[in-house]
């Protein structure tokens, strides 16, 4: 519960847990963690195996070439020593090196999420769950083990008790500690009715009990979605992944073309160029850089997203988030804290409080939602009211399109009906019922709304004349919700990035401005249903923007399908977080500013990193062309402006910096480059810059530092 229900131990408990989790995710699993890179290094010579390999063309074709240069080492080995054979054993193992160090990086990229599926397999216990033998609950309960239960099961869990499933509570409120999955200690609600009623199988509940209708058969999991997810195991390419490696593919196939057809001008000059030089100039050529770090940079990118405790059910997703132009938020529990509390009962002239009282909350008392639950607790301690229990009566539950609720009671005369809800909603429902709103009423409704509360409306329609109305309002209940801290900042930061932010709520016009001027959104859509927050994503992304959703409730769940990021926080209903693609763990709503710098810094990493490899090319080739062929066509020498010792060296080191560029963007590719907010144009022409000069100039260093290397070590 609330902090200060806590006893000062379990206080001392909850901080060192947290503390724990902290230091596991900025050292214990940091990316560069000796027992990651061990595994790493181990599953770099697992991904040799051609297979593997061929999923990435660019080094496929490196792959080949290492084997043909392997080929024709050992060819040179039978045929007896030769001054080449020293420079093509060389070529051949910086060629291996470079697959591998392909490998290592994607497989580094894997690592983390690799040992947090570890610990997560650990934390799936076999529990015993106590399952209710009958449906309304009435007979006796028997115990079996979690992985028999099935989807739509009853189970019993009490203070103590692992749950044993996914599930929705359908009756009962309980605090869970959910650390197992989200790393927070801090215990958390769950309860029927309202939008916090997802547990998910593996957490633990600490205080009461609850029922759980199980929503998952064994295998499918929340926690098994999540082992296979960190793990990487579901993860495709993205369509800009295809298209990248189509263009890479390409590259890859017109400089092999290319160097293949340069063989014959060089044989018809009279000194032909070796295999292992030609399959050297290839691999430089083609765009190892990006093609060996591809694949790295997008599980990196999803990584990221894990270690800000959000699971992203698709990479595309991540990517979408990255160009994200407008964010939906809903209001209650996304903005606001979400316990919408009863506070004040409001009466007309001529209505007591009392009966005010009684008549909302006979309207609530089998209203399961947090909304309804507050009216009653409220009527009960504040004016004494007792229930009633042998009221023959029939519940009208509360749905998102009606937007209210109430009872049918049956009487002698008829039908007395008390309904209570949205204030446009009830007024029609009296003007129906030939009653009628008055200027008392809006007064009343406007005040309460001004002031950021959310005001439910009282009416009842009786069989019988009632001062010569059926219908009249009774009076209004005030429910009262707060605005999150630091909602007005982070709203700040997201419009700096370029995101415009809209409030969606089911709520009135006024409390709506009123919430929205207090957070700092920049507009927002009242009298909200299901259907008209869908309406306006589409409205949205048919002018071309991309839209991105945060919502909990099951009236969410359409809008955050259609969103191209949806994000469902884990507190939500089952509902959303299917709809969802995905799941925010801390169930934080500002959590998106986090969830668009990861695809942003995914975006920006790729493209730097393309950049940058294909600038490379450039000093390669003033470091090879003329090292190869100067013999061949001497005018080609104006182009050794490199001054690199011999031919043989000159290859070499091309090959050798080609080789540990990979292994030195391994850190960048993996912790993404830095964003900050700036417009795109300035943040296309830093990267330019830097990526692409630095593409340009660092290669003609470096390949000229190996070079002398190789020189001072007699290697060339
Ligand atoms: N239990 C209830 N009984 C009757 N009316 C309710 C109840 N809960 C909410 N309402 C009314 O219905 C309106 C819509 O509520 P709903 O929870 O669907 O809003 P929403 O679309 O989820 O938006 P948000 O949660 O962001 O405010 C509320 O503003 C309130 O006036
Ligand atoms: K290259
Ligand atoms: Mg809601």
């Amino acid at each position: 519960m609330s902090k200060e229900i806590l006893e000062p131990q379990q206080q001392e408990e909850k901080t060192l847990a947290t503390k724990n989790w902290k230091t596991r995710r900025k050292g214990g699993v940091s990316i560069f963690n000796p027992a990651i890179i061990r595994r790493a290094t181990i599953d770099s010579f697992k991904k040799l195996d051609p297979r593997w390999q061929a999923k990435n063309p660019v080094m496929f074709v490196v792959e080949v070439g290492s084997v043909i240069t392997t080929i024709e080492f050992v060819r040179l080995l039978f045929t007896g020593p030769a001054p080449e054979t020293g420079f093509v054993l060389a070529v051949t193992i910086w060629l291996w090196f470079t697959v591998l160090f392909a490998n290592f990086a994607e497989a580094m990229a894997e690592g983390r999420g690799k040992a947090q599926a570890d610990t997560l397999r650990k934390s799936r216990t076999t529990t015993i769950a106590r399952r209710l033998t009958r449906a309304d609950r009435s007979g006796p309960i028997e115990e079996v083990a979690a992985p028999q239960l099935r989807k739509g099961d009853l189970v019993l869990v009490e203070a103590g008790d692992v749950i044993p499933g996914d599930g929705e509570v359908i009756e009962g409120v309980a605090s869970v500690d959910e650390s197992a999955i989200t790393g927070e200690s801090a215990p958390v609600i769950r309860e029927s009715g309202g939008d916090r009623s997802a547990v998910t199988g593996g957490t633990r509940v600490l205080s009461d009990w609850i029922i759980v209708q199980v929503t998952a058969n064994p295998g499918e999991t929340f926690l098994d979605r999540m082992i296979s997810l960190v793990e990487g195991a579901s993860r495709q390419k993205t369509p800009n992944e295809i298209a990248l490696n189509i263009l890479l593919a390409s590259l890859t196939i017109i400089f092999l073309i290319v160097v293949v057809a340069l063989e014959p001008f060089a044989i018809y000059s009279g000194s032909a160029v070796s295999v292992a030089t030609l399959i050297a100039l290839l691999v430089c050529l083609i765009p190892t850089t990006i093609g060996g770090l591809l694949s790295a940079i997008g599980i990196a990118g999803m990584d990221r997203m894990v270690q800000r405790n959000v699971l992203a059910m698709s990479g595309r997703a991540v990517e979408a988030a990255g160009d994200v132009d407008v964010l939906l938020l809903d209001k209650t529990g996304t903005i606001t804290l979400g316990n919408r509390m009863a506070s004040r009962f409001v009466p007309l002239k001529g209505v007591s409080e009392h009966d005010l009282a009684s008549a909302a909350m006979l309207s609530s008392l089998a209203d399961e939602t947090p909304e309804g639950r507050s009216i009653v607790t409220l009527a009960q301690e504040r004016y004494g009211m007792q229930e009633d229990a042998h009221l023959p009566a029939t519940f009208i539950p509360f749905s998102a399109q009606t937007r209210m609720s109430g009872v049918d009671l049956d009487g002698d005369g008829g039908t007395h009906a008390i309904r209570k809800g949205a204030a446009d909603s009830i007024k029609s429902y009296v003007v129906e019922n030939g009653g009628e709103g008055g200027d008392e009423l809006d007064e009343i409704v406007t005040t309460i709304a001004k002031a950021g509360s959310t005001p439910l409306v009282v009416a009842d329609v009786r069989p019988g004349n009632f001062k010569g109305e059926r219908a009249r309002v009774l009076g209004v209940i005030e429910l009262k919700d707060v605005v999150k801290g630091g909602m007005r900042e982070r709203f700040e930061q997201l419009r700096k990035m370029g995101i415009r932010t809209i409030m969606i709520t089911g709520d009135n016009p006024l409390t709506a401005s009123a919430i929205a001027r207090e957070a700092g959104v920049d507009d927002f859509l009242a009298q909200a249903t299901p259907e008209t927050k869908m309406k306006l994503i589409k409205e949205q992304q048919l002018g071309g923007r991309l839209v991105a959703m945060t919502g909990d409730g099951t009236n969410d769940a359409p809008a955050l399908a259609q969103a191209d990021v949806g994000v469902a926080m884990n507190t939500g209903t089952q509902a959303a977080k299917e709809a969802a693609n995905m799941v925010d763990l801390d169930s934080n709503p500002t959590k998106l500013i986090e969830v668009v710098e990861v695809g942003k810094q995914l975006l920006i990493t790729r493209g730097a990193l393309t950049t940058f490899s294909i600038a490379n090319d450039v000093a390669k080739y003033f470091a090879i062309i003329p090292a190869a062929f100067s013999i061949t066509y001497p005018a080609l020498n104006v182009l050794n402006i490199m001054g690199l010792a011999t031919p043989h060296s000159a290859v070499l080191s091309a090959v050798i910096f080609n080789a540990l560029i990979i292994i030195a963007l391994i850190p960048l590719a993996l912790r993404g480059v830095k964003y900050r907010p700036v417009g795109a144009g300035a943040l296309l022409q830093r990267n330019l810059l830097i990526y692409g000069l630095g593409g340009i100039i660092i290669p003609f260093l470096g390949i000229k530092l190996i070079d002398l290397i190789l020189v001072a070590l007699h290697l060339a």
